[in-house]
């Protein structure tokens, strides 16, 4: 060491060295010496030959190179700035007795630092937020097989029952078996197809629903545009896996029975906690065995409500294809019962089944409902924005028909007001957590085998580096010069919506189709309006997620061709027609 720090003071102070540096490349010297030594005017003490003298500077040079590789080598890069840990907790009990909720006091840190990623130091696992696209496209595209992983937390272990899903599974066989089963069986372009039927009974229901709610005159006509949403998400999942919309008869007026208001409570109830900060999951002592913060009693109730509706139609139809009373596929379930191994037994066991429906069930639900309401909420507050949207589905689709997925690719500016609403109003803080596999540097930080990398959805699609205006609802800002098609996918993470790389969400078809049909379906056949009661939208977050503080209510009147459609049975008429109020149009 001491050596080499001497090497290091003749390197940097050593004026002789530029001349040395110059004397080894110097062509004539290397090629001709007894000319180099006559031009170079090299120092010759006496009793030194010139060619000692020659041979002793390309030495000493050759070892000032070695010497600063090695140090450009063996000097440790630094980890990404962050607070100072506490010996041992590290910043654990920063976040634990902070009354901000965790992602809050992140990104407050961020802020406070002014920086793009940084390093939390939570007992000994270091969490690494992220709000830059530059380093965020480091992460999941060049070095994406390194940060392929998931942690091992506590809630998705429960919610996955033991990691035999997908998106909660880290690395390894039981994720690729099970990612092959979705985008080859699932998710696939032809099963999107096979099953456009059933989605489309479900958007025509959509419509049923919101307009017998606006002819109510008990309520004005107002909505409760949230349960709309969520439930539109919910019944097309679960008429694509099971067949039907209800698990129960479901309510006279085509909405949720009282089973489906508790299924998709409680989906969102595990939503809530999944991958939420929990004191356990960095205190492995701890785990199953003490649940300080409530967080294992809560996931456990949650998936057992979903288990209880999920769980015994899985059963009874693996009963049917056994008895062989059911022999022809029709939905979802069929075709993951269906999957055979080369030898001819099952390729997935009813565990695995069971599991992977409850994921694909949290999957549909949450981002298309939260994006819908709030793209709603601030066209809202700003009626150009409506009219504009109207006008294009006036102009693609027409007033003699209801919207068909068939249109959605040409609904631009549409498709830019949902996009605009996963930029501003992602549904999560954070992406799903990725960790890494092995020691790695990402924009010149050393990151540490294990890390949690956090990709902020909202620091990235709020950044006002990147962003002009980040607060603005403006839709218009997703719309390409060229008139070519606008996607909701973001290969640049300039904002987060359905992610990249290997574990990027297979889901894109369907979850664009849905978030668009949604939001085309509810601004086609309806002109929305404040309740009476208020004079605009309160854009607020609610204080505990990226929800809207009070779910969306707005006044909904019938677009006057829908009344017309119902009467010529070109749509389903809705299933119970409420007192009908005296109808608008816009
Ligand atoms: C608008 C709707 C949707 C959005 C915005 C969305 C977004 C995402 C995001 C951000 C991820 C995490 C990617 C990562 O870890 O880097 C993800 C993963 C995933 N998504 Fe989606 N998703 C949507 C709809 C769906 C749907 C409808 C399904 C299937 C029914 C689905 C299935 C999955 C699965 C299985 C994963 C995990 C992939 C893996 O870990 O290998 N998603 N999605």
């Amino acid at each position: 060491m001491a050596n080499f720090s001497r090497l290091l003071n003749f390197s940097s102070s050593c004026s002789t060295l530029p001349c040395m540096a110059m004397a080894f490349f110097n062509p004539i010297h290397t090629a001709n010496p007894a000319i180099a030594f006559t031009t170079l005017e090299m120092p010759t003490s006496e009793g030194i030959s010139p060619f000692l003298s020659s041979f002793c500077s390309t030495l000493l040079l050759a070892a000032s190179l070695l010497f600063i590789l090695w140090k450009k080598r063996a000097k440790p890069l630094a980890l990404p700035p962050g607070p100072n840990p506490w010996p041992i907790v590290g910043s654990l009990p920063g976040l634990l007795f902070t009354k901000k909720l965790a992602f809050r006091s992140i990104h407050k840190m961020m802020d406070d630092m002014n920086a793009e990623i940084i390093c939390i130091n939570l007992w000994g696992v270091h969490v690494i937020p992220v709000t830059s696209p530059q380093i965020a496209v480091d992460f999941l595209k060049r070095n994406d097989a390194v940060f392929s992983s998931r942690p091992d937390v506590l809630s998705a272990d429960i919610t996955s029952r033991g990691y035999l899903t997908t998106a909660l599974t880290p690395g390894g066989e039981q994720w690729k078996k099970m990612k092959r089963v979705l985008a080859s069986e699932v998710l696939s372009a032809q099963r999107h197809r096979w099953l456009q039927g059933k989605r489309t009974e479900e958007a025509d229901h959509l419509i049923g629903f919101v307009y017998n709610q606006s002819m109510d005159s008990t309520t004005g006509g107002v909505v409760n545009v949230r349960v709309a949403a969520q439930h539109y998400c919910g019944n097309v999942i679960r008429k694509m896996v099971f067949g039907k919309r209800f698990f129960g008869n479901g309510r006279a007026d085509g909405g949720p029975g009282v089973e489906e208001e508790e299924h998709v409570s409680a989906l969102f109830k595990i939503l809530a906690y999944l991958y939420s900060f929990c004191v356990s999951d960095y205190l492995p002592c701890l785990r199953r065995r003490l649940d300080l913060d409530g967080h294992e009693k809560i996931i456990r109730t949650a998936t057992a409500s979903v288990a209880k509706y999920q769980d015994p139609e899985i059963d009874e139809r693996i009963r049917h294809w056994t008895e062989g009373t059911r022999t022809e596929q029709d939905d979802l379930l069929d075709i993951l019962i269906g999957l055979k191994q080369k030898d001819g037994s099952p390729l997935l066991s009813p565990d695995e089944i069971k599991a992977q429906l409850v994921e694909l069930m949290l999957a549909t639900v949450d981002n298309p409902s939260n994006a819908v309401e709030w793209a709603l909420a601030e066209m809202i507050n700003q009626p150009t924005l409506l009219e504009r949207a109207t006008e294009e589905l006036d102009r693609v689709v027409g007033r003699n028909r209801l919207v068909q997925e068939s249109d959605l690719s040409q609904l631009n500016y549409v498709k830019s007001c949902v996009k605009e609403s996963f930029r501003l109003h992602p549904i999560a803080p954070f992406n799903v957590p990725h960790i890494s596999t092995a020691d790695t540097t990402i924009a010149g930080y050393f990151i540490p085998k294990g890390s949690h990398v956090l990709l902020s959805r909202l620091g990235l699609g709020r950044n006002p580096r990147v962003w002009d205006e980040p607060l603005q609802f403006r839709p218009e800002r997703h719309l390409k010069r060229d008139g070519s098609a606008v996607m909701l996918t973001d290969p640049d993470l300039k904002m987060l919506s359905f992610s990249i790389g290997r574990r990027g969400c297979p889901g894109v078809t369907l979850g664009s189709t849905l978030t668009t049909m949604l939001m085309a379906r509810l601004l086609q056949g309806f002109s929305w309006e404040l309740p009476p009661t208020m004079s605009k939208i309160e854009l607020k977050e609610s204080a505990k997620d990226l929800f809207l503080a009070e779910p969306l209510h707005a006044k909904a009147r019938p677009r006057s061709f829908l009344s017309f459609l119902f009467q010529t049975h070109r749509i389903p008429p809705p299933l119970k027609m409420a007192n009908p109020v005296k109808m608008g149009d816009s």
